[in-house]
């Protein structure tokens, strides 16, 4: 009896199964389809996301919305699609302090000593002033050492404009450096321009005559001609002679349109000096690292856009690059610290790659 059952049964299944052969044949013809048809189509939907994301980073140049995942050379150097990386930096919401990034009104203890410092330096930065100072710097006559030895010295430089972080900057320097290298492993111009962009900073400290914090950090903008009302605290402005100089105060000022930022006289920093010791030493790194090194603070123009009147076509190319290192400058700043000596000998070789072993400071 329970033969015949199990016979039964092994029957009916064997039945079963001859009629659902051509369903299971229809099933996995479905889904070799999906596979093949649909998976891909849901890939790019991620890659939109992102390119869409990436897309708010453009900024109007004359009119035209220049797009950041445009492949273009530069020396020689292929620029990855932005979506190239998979996925990429997730940019985070919210600072170190809980608060939204480069959020400048803020109420903190911290914005009031970020405030403090565009108000000095809205009233002190002048066409003049700047003159003197790429003048006096431009002589690189303060000190030699490398560039692994700056980045030490800046582990005594805390920035006062900066309202995402109170670290000291050699930290920023390598979360920035590695932020970047995670997700453009084959640039690694970009590592090391990522690693030195903010060496200007030394200018702080007394070998480099002890500038005063209004002279050294914060976003920088251009000198000799209006002031635009992107330029965060613009209001401090009003205390700024230039302001009332007929020559400066007007949108071209002492310039011509396109005449390219090189001939801009920017507010003097880090950015500026930085970018006369990297050229003056005679690095190989390409044009669009001196670049971000040169404008990486340059806010109004690679954040709001502004002052675009004044660029070339090579402003226009390394723009984008800039466009790209502005996201890994700004969101990888974090109290989660990079570990100094297991990164170290990377850094080096990039150093001995693109620097001679001494520079001029
Ligand atoms: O506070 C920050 C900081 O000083 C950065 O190094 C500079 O590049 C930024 O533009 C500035 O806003
Ligand atoms: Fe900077
Ligand atoms: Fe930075």
């Amino acid at each position: 009896m329970t033969d015949v059952n199990l016979y039964n049964i092994q029957e009916i299944i064997y039945n079963n199964q001859k009629q659902l052969a051509p369903v299971y044949i229809h099933i996995t013809k479905l889904l070799s389809i999906f596979f093949i048809f649909f998976v891909p189509i849901f890939d790019n939907f991620e890659k939109m996301t992102i390119l869409i994301e990436q897309r708010d980073l453009g900024v109007e140049v004359e009119g035209k919305k220049m797009e950041t995942n445009e492949l273009v050379l530069d020396g020689g150097f292929p620029m990855p699609k932005l979506d190239a990386h998979g996925g990429g930096f997730d940019a985070p919401e919210i600072n170190a302090f809980g608060q939204s990034f480069r959020d400048y009104n803020a109420e903190s203890e911290r914005q009031k000593t970020v405030e403090e410092f565009y108000r000095l330096n809205h009233i002190n930065q002048s066409f003049d002033f700047v003159k003197k100072m790429r003048e006096k710097y431009g002589k690189l006559d303060k000190t030699e050492m490398s560039i692994w030895e700056c980045c030490e010295l800046l582990n005594e430089v805390v920035d006062e404009s900066d309202p995402d972080l109170d670290e000291p900057q050699i930290e920023h320097l390598l979360q920035t450096a590695e932020a970047i290298r995670k997700d453009y492993p084959h640039q690694d111009w970009l590592h090391l321009t990522a690693l030195i962009h903010d060496l200007g900073k030394v200018l702080l400290l007394p070998r480099f005559g002890e500038l005063p914090q209004w002279a050294v950090v914060g976003d920088t903008f251009p000198l000799g001609c209006a002031f635009d009302q992107s330029i965060v605290h613009h209001k401090y402005f009003k205390d700024n002679s230039d302001t009332y100089n007929s020559s400066y105060n007007t949108k071209n000022g002492v310039y011509e349109q396109g005449c390219g930022l090189e001939n801009v006289v920017m507010s003097w920093g880090h950015d500026d000096y930085m970018y006369l010791v990297a050229k003056e030493n005679g690095t190989t790194l390409p044009s669009a690292a001196l670049f971000i090194v040169r404008y990486h603070s340059f806010y109004p123009l690679h954040k709001s856009g502004a002052y675009t009147h004044l660029m070339n076509e090579e402003d226009k190319e390394n723009l984008k690059w800039l466009q790209i290192f502005n996201k890994y400058d700004l969101y990888s700043k974090s109290k989660v610290r990079v570990d100094v000596d297991k990164v170290k000998p990377y850094y080096i070789s990039l150093i001995d790659k693109y620097f001679p072993a001494k520079l001029k400071w």
